[in-house]
């Protein structure tokens, strides 16, 4: 080992993960030196207040000031677990300029923009690592940038988002309906005081764009990403989704097309069969399925967020980027080679399942089933329950585009006998 070098570190952000990633160096500060060749040593951590003990933390190394933190010049990794895009995206950009390679958790920026900041990265010579931006603990980011870099990933699919995780999964476990779930999570600390990011899928579709860029060697933005969240799946959802043998996930779901010219990429809840691993997901964890030509299926599963998880990942990035230091290398930049063409919604090919309330009369059967035929959407099942005239119809749909099932719906709420479209859904995983 080299001690007489010195890797130094300076820390943006000392909250939930900052906090666990300042009191892991410290904890296994002989092991982490031993792994990278050098000693490290954490030289600042800006934080928003210094009054504040912050246990394990030298009083001396608080600073408000993050900015001439990461100019000093002699820092070689900052670590950035501040969050959102400003002021993190100016604090790496100028962290680059003065010689720093970059570890962050950071995925609502690398999201909106990723490609400035590896650009950034490469103009200084440094390195941009992020494995904690995605399912937190679960090692993703690396298994796609480089384990399967000699592969041909077809489809990500899965559950990159605790919190509606966990929402969902109390809504299905206990009957509870949606604000309750919400409730609960707020109290046990996995929603934040506002679970927007969460709960209407942003967070979801962040890392869904990081995962398509990464899995397709192309640039996906968070625009590029078709979003829904979890607001409108109700106790009724997920009874109808239980009498079918399925439950309700958040699924991200980024698939190369059939002709392999151009990538989806969406954020939605779906029905999943309860056969399916993926239904057996609960609390806050994640599991993200890999589909790979060479390599076929893989599954990656774990705590997807918290403090600790997440700061296990923030400190393989520092063995990493601080190894390549040391060494005068660097890991892998950005791949985006491919250029495919980031389709629309309704290219994304996937089966609906529809709750249609409908007169009980001869011929609605015949209506109904033509309109799907019209638009070449073959129907799976159709389930019929009828009551004083009335009746309730589930049906569900082979796999079609996204942009037919669409149509279907548009005309079946234009029948004088469909009373209401009660819910829609798309079923995956079958
Ligand atoms: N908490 C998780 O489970 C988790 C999981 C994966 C990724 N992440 C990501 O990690 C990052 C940090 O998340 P967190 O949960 O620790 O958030 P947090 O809110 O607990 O911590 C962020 C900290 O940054 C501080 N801060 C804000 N502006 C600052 C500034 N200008 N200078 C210095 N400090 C400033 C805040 O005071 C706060 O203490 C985010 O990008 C988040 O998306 C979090
Ligand atoms: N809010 C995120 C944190 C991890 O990125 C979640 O619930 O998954
Ligand atoms: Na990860």
């Amino acid at each position: 080992m080299n001690t007489e070098r010195k890797l130094k570190v300076a820390l943006l952000g000392c909250g939930s993960v900052g906090s666990e990633v300042a009191r892991i160096m410290t904890t296994h500060a002989d092991d982490l030196a031993a792994r990278i060749g050098a000693p490290v040593e954490l030289v600042g951590v800006a934080v928003r207040r210094t009054g504040r003990p912050r246990p394990g933390i030298p009083g001396d190394l608080l600073t408000t000031d993050a900015t001439a933190l990461v100019k000093r010049g002699d820092i070689d990794v900052v670590i950035e677990v501040i969050g959102g895009v400003e002021p993190a995206r100016g604090l790496i950009t100028t962290a680059f300029e003065h010689g720093a390679s970059v570890v962050t958790a950071n995925k609502a920026l690398l999201a909106e923009d990723g490609p400035a900041l590896y650009a950034a990265a490469e103009q200084h010579g440094a390195d941009l690592y992020y494995e904690a931006a995605v399912a937190g603990a679960i090692p993703l980011v690396r298994p796609l940038r480089e384990s399967l870099a000699g592969d041909r990933v077809n489809r990500v699919l899965g559950i990159v988002n605790g919190t509606t995780n966990f929402i969902l999964d109390k809504m299905d476990t206990s009957g509870a309906g949606y604000a309750e779930a919400l409730e609960e999570a707020t109290a046990l600390g996995y929603a934040e005081a506002d679970p927007t990011a969460d709960v209407e899928g942003f967070d979801a579709a962040a890392k869904a764009a990081i995962l398509a860029g990464l899995a397709f060697h192309t640039r996906v933005r968070l625009d590029d990403v078709h979003r829904e969240g979890i607001t409108e799946v109700s106790a009724s959802d997920m009874a109808s989704a239980r009498e079918m043998g399925c439950t309700v996930k958040l699924l991200a779901i980024c698939e190369r097309s059939a002709d392999g010219t151009s990538v989806t990429a969406r954020v939605h809840p779906a029905m999943i069969p309860l056969a399916h691993p993926l239904a057996s997901v609960h609390g806050a964890y994640n599991a993200v399925f890999v589909e790979a030509t060479a390599a076929g299926q893989l599954m990656f599963y774990g705590p997807g967020a918290g403090g600790s998880p997440t700061a296990s990942a923030v400190l393989g990035d520092l063995v990493a980027v601080g190894r390549h230091k040391l060494n005068g290398t660097r890991g892998p930049g950005e791949s985006a080679y491919a250029q495919l063409q980031v389709a629309p919604m309704g290219d994304a090919v996937t089966r609906y399942h529809i709750s249609l309330d409908v007169a009980d009369k001869p011929g609605v059967l015949a209506q109904v089933a033509t309109i799907f035929a019209g638009h070449d959407v073959s129907i799976d099942t159709v389930r019929q329950q009828g009551k004083d005239g009335e009746a309730s119809l589930v049906v569900v749909t082979h796999r079609a585009p996204d942009s037919a099932l669409r149509a279907v719906v548009g005309e079946l709420r234009k029948l004088d006998t469909v009373r209401d479209v009660a819910s829609i859904m798309r079923v995956e995983g079958e």
